[in-house]
């Protein structure tokens, strides 16, 4: 198949793909042929294994539409085999994944090999020793252009990549894409930062983050597979819709074990069928409900007044209660939970009642310990001085209980506070309680208070402005021992207890020590539009620098008056099927409030559209997005549906204008505002 012969270099890297595609398909030929007629052992571990080839087949399928390698390196010097799995030379081929040939050497080099990292780094300031970097361009599963850059020859000078603005171009049908091919430097560097460390990324829309994000996952399974593998890993979204548009990129990087959830569904304990006054969501979220609950758990603590009494054979031992005493405050002060401090205590006891024996001439052994805690009359200690706490009915009882609540809350919330923290009226059980979606946070607080949460290797957050303090404490439970990789948009932050600094939301999550890293370069939204939605700023994050954009897209902006609010409905769908005219996804946005009627404008003008998050599809591409959703998703061409009534949706004005903010920021292509209200006056006067 290869042409050594070919003299035409495009030709010559097609016979590479051809080779590296026949290469692929031996390989999984290879594991296709395994038999497992002959594997001993159980039937279930059989059975493990039939699975973990199936997965290794799925691995190995190759993927029409996407190539096999985007680029490649030209080194100065040879590489090391360490470094470049398994092979060694001058020249490396860059890809989604592995690919080897019959004798075991690379043909194409994973992206996430430290060989393949200049290919994301290498400038012509830093060469890293690359003489020279190639971007293949492809259109389908064809290899159609290639583009050079001789990092080390000091005659040429920088250009922009035809093949990078081409991909940031390509429309946007279908859920996320990766962005493998087209990681820019300043991605990179939190892409392939230390596993051990907690990276916290501010930036602006459309920056990347939430790409970044990913790859970085996608990284740290590659560079820590064994040890992910089994604490496992976890990504962090702010609702359905959003994991959905995202659920495809990290199988198309090879990954499928990576979960993904909302904080909702991490913490559903109770079910959720109350809804909060955003004053009482807000001290709900507050981290000082943490001492609220700490103290509710330990609350059923007593000290005894009795000894305990232990009958064994004839003999009676006796703990006198001072001693008793002094084995629970020395539980109490010991940083251990709840429960596990509960199932020490009867250990203790029989320990003291042990050492008695001793002293009365017995040689008793752990036997004789592990009985006496089992005795009746240690029980009964246990249960009157440290009785088990089920956190679900604690909480229930602590938002139902005026009197609970003021003792727990003594000095840490003040009267008014706890009026607001309690339900309208005292639930009858946990299990037709009103809970709402802060409740489930604070069962989910207790539920640790009393077993500690496992850990897990490396959970990502994103949108995680949105978060209260006490989500950010749940969140940070499930990485105490691993590490997290925080990603948001200050100025997005449209929930009333919205993050306001960095610092303070790691401190929230148990990581302070975690830098903050800033992204400005914006990959979604035309220069236009990101100009015309940067006005918002002074008013909804002071301290924030504007995005640039990589693109400029003269026309890109549209904003139309309109005179008559009768008018508008027809204006905007008339603005949508010139949006449809177009080649890719079409969002209309709106305030959640107007969304029936735009419902039905849209389907009496026989124009069929999507919820968020269904995948939109070249026969359906329009989507009608409430703008409390819209954020994370992007469209080709957004009509956005007056912008007051986005401002007034939200119950004050910052919060209401971050929500148009995000509404601003989702626009790949073009975007067309239509008002019939007065625009808020940032935005008025384009
Ligand atoms: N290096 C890149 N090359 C090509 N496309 C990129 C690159 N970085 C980001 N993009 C694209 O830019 C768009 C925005 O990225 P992403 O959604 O990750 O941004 P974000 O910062 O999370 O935005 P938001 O704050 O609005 O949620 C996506 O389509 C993404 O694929």
């Amino acid at each position: 198949m290869q042409s050594p012969t070919s003299t035409d270099p495009l030709q010559r890297e097609r016979d590479h793909l051809a080779a590296s595609r026949a290469a692929l398909r031996a390989m999984r030929e290879d594991v296709e042929a395994l038999d497992l007629s002959d594997v001993t052992g159980t039937w279930v571990s059989a059975q493990v294994l039939r699975n973990q080839i199936e997965q290794r087949i799925a691995a190995l399928a190759d993927l029409a539409h996407t190539p096999l390698f985007f680029g490649r390196l030209d080194y100065l010097h040879a590489i090391s085999e360490e470094l470049a799995e398994g092979g060694s030379g001058e020249r490396f081929y860059i890809g989604r994944r592995h690919v080897h040939d019959a004798d075991g050497d690379p043909m194409v080099i994973d992206w996430r090999a430290p060989v393949s990292q200049p290919f994301y780094r290498a400038s012509r300031k830093d060469p890293l020793d690359v003489e020279k970097r190639r971007r293949f361009g492809y259109t389908g599963g064809e290899l159609t252009a290639y583009e050079d850059e001789n990092l080390s020859d000091p005659a040429e000078t920088d250009t922009r990549s035809a093949l990078l603005a081409a991909e940031i171009e390509k429309p946007r049908v279908g859920p996320m894409r990766d962005i493998v091919a087209t990681i820019q430097p300043e991605q990179d560097e939190i892409v392939r930062a230390d596993v051990t460390g907690t990276v916290c990324v501010q930036g602006a829309p459309g920056t990347g983050k939430t790409a970044v994000g990913l790859h970085r996952v996608a990284y740290l399974l590659y560079a820590h597979r064994e040890r992910l593998a089994r604490t496992g890993t976890l990504v962090i979204g702010p609702n359905r819709s959003f994991l959905q548009y995202i659920e495809q990129v990290l199988p198309a990087l090879g990954e499928v074990d990576v979960a993904q959830s909302t904080v909702q569904e991490l913490v559903g304990h109770v079910e959720v069928r109350g809804t909060d006054s955003a004053r009482s969501a807000t001290l709900k979220g507050d981290a000082r409900m943490a001492e609220v609950l700490r103290r509710a758990v330990r609350s059923g603590i007593s000290l005894p007044t009795e000894p305990c009494v232990v009958v064994r054979g004839s003999r009676r031992w006796r703990v006198p209660a001072y001693e008793l005493t002094e084995i629970i405050e020395e539980l109490k002060s010991r940083e251990i939970r709840y429960g596990a401090a509960g199932e020490a205590l009867p250990q203790r006891i029989a320990h003291a009642v042990l050492v008695k024996m001793e002293h009365g001439g017995e040689a008793p052994d752990d036997r004789v310990q592990d009985a006496v805690a089992r005795n009746a009359a240690v029980k009964a200690v246990v249960k009157e001085c440290w009785p088990p706490v089920d956190p679900v009915k604690l909480v229930h009882r602590l938002l139902s209980d005026p009197e609970f609540l003021a003792a727990c809350a003594e000095g840490v919330l003040d009267e008014e506070e706890q009026r607001a923290v309690l339900w309208p009226r005292p639930a009858r059980s946990p299990r037709t309680a009103p809970w709402t979606e802060a409740d489930a946070v604070l069962v989910d607080e207790a539920t640790d208070l009393v077993q500690r949460t496992v850990s897990l290797g490396h959970v990502v957050v994103d949108e995680a402005q949105d978060l209260s303090p006490m989500q950010y404490r749940a969140v940070g439970r499930r990485c105490t021992t691993g590490s997290a990789t925080v990603l948001g948009d200050l100025a997005q932050g449209t929930t009333p207890w919205a993050t306001a600094s960095w610092d303070e939301a790691l401190h929230h999550l148990g990581k302070s020590a975690a830098h903050v890293e800033e992204l400005t370069q914006g990959f979604r939204v035309p220069e236009e539009v990101i100009v015309y939605a940067s006005r918002l700023l002074p008013a909804i994050a002071p301290g924030l620098a504007p995005a640039s954009s990589v693109r400029e897209a003269p026309g890109s902006l549209t904003v139309t008056p309109v005179a008559e609010g009768s008018e508008l409905v027809e204006a905007v769908v008339a603005a949508c099927r010139r949006a449809l005219d177009r080649e890719g996804s079409t969002g209309l946005i709106a305030a959640d409030a107007r969304l029936p009627l735009l419902a039905e404008a849209l389907t009496a003008a026989g124009l069929p559209f999507l919820a968020p998050g269904d995948e939109t599809t070249a026969q359906a591409r329009l989507t009608l997005v409430p703008a409390s959703l819209a954020k994370g998703l992007e469209y080709d061409y957004v009509v956005l549906d007056e912008p007051a009534a986005v401002v007034a949706g939200e119950p004050d004005e910052r919060t209401g204008l971050r929500r148009l903010y995000v509404a601003l920021t989702r626009a790949v292509s073009g975007l067309a505002v239509l008002h019939a209200e007065p625009l808020p006056e940032q935005l008025a006067g384009v």
